[in-house]
């Protein structure tokens, strides 16, 4: 009786864990020291992380560095976990597009980052920071959208990989190019490419350092369309037009489905089961349903 009623605790605390979102995987328990790493990162300076928050209640993520095409500088991994926490903090947002600057997408970290802190300690703490802030925009509730224009290696491979849709425009490619750093992936991405793609595809990618063109990306589940407009402006509109039919109704209707769907994948499936019917709890007799109701929705 008292071990089935800890077990119970114990279970109910790792859901409320897994739900609230802004908690991060790695802490002081795990050998991690944030503000070492940031103050390190700091060091890094160039290009910047830009959010607009518009009134659809989609956000639009740009990657700013194009001199480098658009790879990962210090103080912009920090400007991607402030960006994040902003998000957390946006109530009304819906869906969320990540795109890079100057027709590209994402060439990973900035290698002169990468060759400043080739240590055990200093990669440790690079990896647990990018894992913490990676795992919180999964977890987003809002419905997100990698637009892949030009490149996304390494570190830009792996972080499509954290958004739930994957849009590629004519001619970009994506590539884990990591195996031929001596590398594997760090920031999470081989767990997350194992989920959207399965182990055997994952392990093609992996250990070919394979460039994957759209057709590729959407024989493998890796991309859900490949678009008309190679150039930016015309790429992000359709991938807006895209989101915005996943988007479509109320901010408290479409984060829940959100969420439903992030419980289902994350949390074993009694968990899951638990959070769907809380999630359930908000929305029934909610406003949107109630509006539904009055005017008897038909779904032809
Ligand atoms: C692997 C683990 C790690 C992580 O997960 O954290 C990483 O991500 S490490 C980075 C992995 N990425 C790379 O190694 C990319 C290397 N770059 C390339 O392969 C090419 O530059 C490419 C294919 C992205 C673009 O080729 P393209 O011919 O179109 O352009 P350029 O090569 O002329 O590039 C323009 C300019 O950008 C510099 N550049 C590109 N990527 C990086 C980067 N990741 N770090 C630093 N600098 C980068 C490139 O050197 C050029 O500068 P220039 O002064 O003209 O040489």
């Amino acid at each position: 009786m008292a071990i089935s009623l800890w077990k119970n605790v114990l279970q109910t605390t790792k859901e409320r864990i897994l739900q609230q979102r802004g908690v991060s995987l790695y802490n002081s328990a795990h050998g991690y020291e944030e503000e070492a790493i940031k103050k390190k990162l700091q060091q890094f300076a160039g290009g910047s992380i830009t959010l607009s928050k518009e009134d659809d209640g989609i956000g639009i993520l740009t990657l700013n560095n194009p001199k480098l095409m658009n790879a990962f500088t210090g103080t912009m991994m920090l400007e991607l976990q402030e960006r994040v926490s902003e998000l957390e903090n946006w109530k009304d947002g819906k869906g969320l597009i990540i795109c890079g600057a100057g027709n590209t997408f994402c060439s990973g970290s900035d290698l002169n980052v990468v060759k400043a802190i080739a240590n055990s300690q200093d990669g440790m703490n690079m990896c647990m920071f990018m894992q913490n802030t990676l795992t919180r925009l999964m977890r987003l509730p809002l419905i997100s959208v990698a637009l892949v224009q030009g490149k996304a290696f390494g570190g830009g491979a792996e972080l499509t990989t954290a958004c739930d849709f994957r849009l590629m425009a004519p001619g970009s490619e994506m590539r884990f190019v990591h195996k031929r750093m001596g590398l594997v992936p760090g920031w999470g991405g081989a767990a997350r490419l194992v989920a959207i793609v399965g182990h055997r595809a994952a392990l093609r990618l992996l250990s070919g350092a394979t460039g994957v063109d759209p057709e590729m990306a959407r024989r493998l589940g890796l991309s859900e369309e490949t678009l008309e407009s190679s150039d930016g402006s015309g790429a992000l509109e359709e991938a807006r037009a895209w989101l915005g039919r996943h988007t479509e109704g109320p901010a408290s209707v479409v984060r829940a489905v959100k969420e439903v769907v992030a419980a289902g994948r994350e949390l074993p499936l009694e968990a899951a089961l638990r959070t769907e019917k809380d999630i359930f709890g908000r929305v029934w007799g909610g406003p949107a349903n109630l509006e539904a109701l009055a005017r008897r929705a038909k779904h032809k």
